[in-house]
């Protein structure tokens, strides 16, 4: 096992785990002796130590770190958990949703459908864009792009669906023909 994963592990991180190998840092630090079980007491009071030596001991020996960017202090704070759940909800209502609007094909249907399904790649394309094109790979500006270009494919897909809804037959309708020319040319 890697050492940080160890490090990482719920039983390192624990504050009476973490609590003991300070203990034995700071006794090993101070003490310049090695760790056998006749030199280490059983019980060494940190503050004992602390003060009455020059060397500073290690007290942070077993820190948790992240490997997520921290935020910007002048950030305001969001929070993600709402929008998590109302993505995952979108997700949920696109399961029935899709199927009832290809059966009985309306403008209210299909409206409801081109909005879900707009927020719901616009998302799935803006998680893959954040997530792949890093700054830390692309540098400053082709991140902004990709997320740009993320806006512009949505409103593009946005005015599009509508424009079918409007002007044209509807997308159920749209979706409905397209099965039917496929069954025909299989007959044919
Ligand atoms: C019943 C219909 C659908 C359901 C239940 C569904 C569900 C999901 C779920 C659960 C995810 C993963 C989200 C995550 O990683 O947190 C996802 C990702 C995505 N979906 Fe859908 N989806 C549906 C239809 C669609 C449609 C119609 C489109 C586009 C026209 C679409 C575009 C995307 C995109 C672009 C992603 C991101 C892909 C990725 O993360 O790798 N989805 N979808």
């Amino acid at each position: 096992m890697a050492l940080s994963t160890f490090l990482r592990a719920p039983v390192c991180t624990n504050q009476a785990f973490s609590k003991q190998i300070m203990r034995l840092a700071t006794f090993s630090a101070t003490n310049g002796s090695s760790l056998t079980a006749p030199t280490l007491p059983s019980v060494v009071p940190l503050k004992n130590i602390v003060g009455k030596s020059d060397i500073a001991p290690i007290t942070n020996s077993v820190r948790s770190f992240r490997t997520s960017a921290v935020r910007m202090s002048d950030e305001k704070p969001h929070d993600h958990s709402k929008l998590w759940v109302i993505e995952k909800g979108v997700s949920a209502l696109l399961v029935p949703l899709i199927p009832l609007g290809l059966l009985v094909p309306n403008k209210l249907f299909d409206s409801i459908l081109a909005i879900l399904i707009t927020a719901h790649s616009f998302w799935g394309l803006e998680a893959i864009a954040v997530d792949y094109v890093r700054a830390s790979i692309f540098g400053p500006v082709i991140p902004k792009i990709a997320i740009g270009l993320v806006y512009l494919l949505s409103i593009a897909t946005l005015g599009g669906l509508f424009y079918v809804i409007s002007h044209d037959v509807g997308i159920a309708n749209t979706v409905r023909q397209l099965w039917s020319v496929k069954s025909n040319s299989h007959n044919a």
